[in-house]
């Protein structure tokens, strides 16, 4: 029998990718991986454990924080800052940034911004949800507190970005500028195993994910397109299907796999959109462009947006290069 590769061992092979690591970035790979787990784990006996529901509180963007966005916030933080690698972190579920300054952490070369459940409307009804991450490399110098500074880098300074996918089966999926790749997670065993190698956008596609439910608040030129998807012509595959989750990772998986496109476009009700640059938009921005997608905010580049805050929204068009690029020009 076939004998799969593990995620460890991937991640060791592939350190060489980085002449000047010293185990770091897999180091904290390996404690997301961890993280990711016991998340998993509580995600799967939600309905047993009494971690359905609200949490009773609102997150910095005045929404309602279900009581696994808590919970699955407090594993990756208690888990990262009890793992040496980072020196901040940021998160959805949390106003401020958290600066880890115990002696263990003042020299890590690392902070990570992560969205530590997506989709987070759907926990409740058992449909697929998710943990996003970025991570960059520190501004500021070692030794020294991390910085807003650190937390507010372009999309285009992370050394790795993936999300985790709590689906019919629990799926890694990351990237270190090398390709994208995923790793299935077998409970019998505990580990995760290479189960999607070097992923890539198949040339076309013809999935589109929005809430159309917001229809009447979008710009004209997202109004067109949809139109357009929606008009019958054979030659080009249209209609195209409409598969909306409510969850971006979800949706992003799917259209990564078999090809679409998801868009959450600015409209009346929200100017820039719903989704946040920094740890929904950067990072699926650079799993896409790796597998040969594109993510744009309906004309500049995802990843070259400079962010000005934590929590920023952007407008975010992802998916076949070839789909954002038709969106792009209706949006034109
Ligand atoms: O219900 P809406 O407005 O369509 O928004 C759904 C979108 O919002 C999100 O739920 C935002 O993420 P969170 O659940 O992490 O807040 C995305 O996963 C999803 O694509
Ligand atoms: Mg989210
Ligand atoms: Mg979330």
């Amino acid at each position: 029998m076939e004998r799969h590769t593990t995620l460890g061992e991937f991640i060791i092979e592939n350190q060489k990718d980085f002449p000047y690591a010293k185990g770091e970035l897999s180091a904290l790979l390996s404690s997301i991986r961890l993280a990711g787990k016991v998340v998993n784990q509580q995600i799967n006996k939600a309905g047993l454990a009494e971690i359905l529901g609200k949490a009773g509180k609102e997150n910095v963007q005045g929404e309602s924080q279900a009581k696994l966005d808590v919970l699955a916030n407090e594993i990756f933080v208690s888990t990262l800052r009890n793992r040496g690698e980072i020196c901040g972190l940021a998160s959805e579920e949390l106003e401020d940034y958290l600066v880890f300054d115990e002696e263990m952490h003042k020299n890590a070369e690392y902070i990570v911004l992560i969205d530590p459940l997506d989709g987070s409307s759907n926990i409740d009804v058992d449909i697929t949800v998710g943990t996003i991450f970025s991570i960059y490399r520190r501004i500021s110098k070692k030794g020294t507190p991390a910085t807003l500074e650190d937390f507010l880098q372009p999309g285009i300074n992370q050394v790795a970005a993936g999300y985790l996918i709590y689906g019919t089966s629990t799926i890694l999926v990351y990237t270190t500028g090398n390709g994208v790749n995923g790793f299935t997670f077998d409970p019998g065993i505990g580990s995760f195993f290479l189960s999607h190698s070097d992923i890539k956008f198949p040339k076309k596609g013809n999935t589109y994910s929005v809430n159309e439910g917001n229809y009447v608040h979008f710009p004209q030129g997202i109004k067109k397109y949809i139109k357009w998807v929606q008009e019958l012509n054979e030659e080009e595959n249209r209609p195209f299907t409409s598969r909306y989750t409510g969850s971006l990772v979800a949706d992003f998986h799917r259209n990564m796999l078999l090809g679409g496109i998801y868009l959450y476009p600015q409209g009346t009700t929200a100017p820039k959109g719903k989704l946040r640059l920094l740890y929904e938009c950067n990072p699926m921005a650079f799993l896409a462009e790796q597998a040969g997608g594109k993510a744009t905010d309906g004309s500049r580049r995802i990843m070259e947006l400079q962010p000005q805050e934590l929590h920023e929204r952007a407008p975010f068009i992802c998916g076949n290069k070839e789909m954002v690029e038709k969106a792009e020009e209706f949006m034109q």
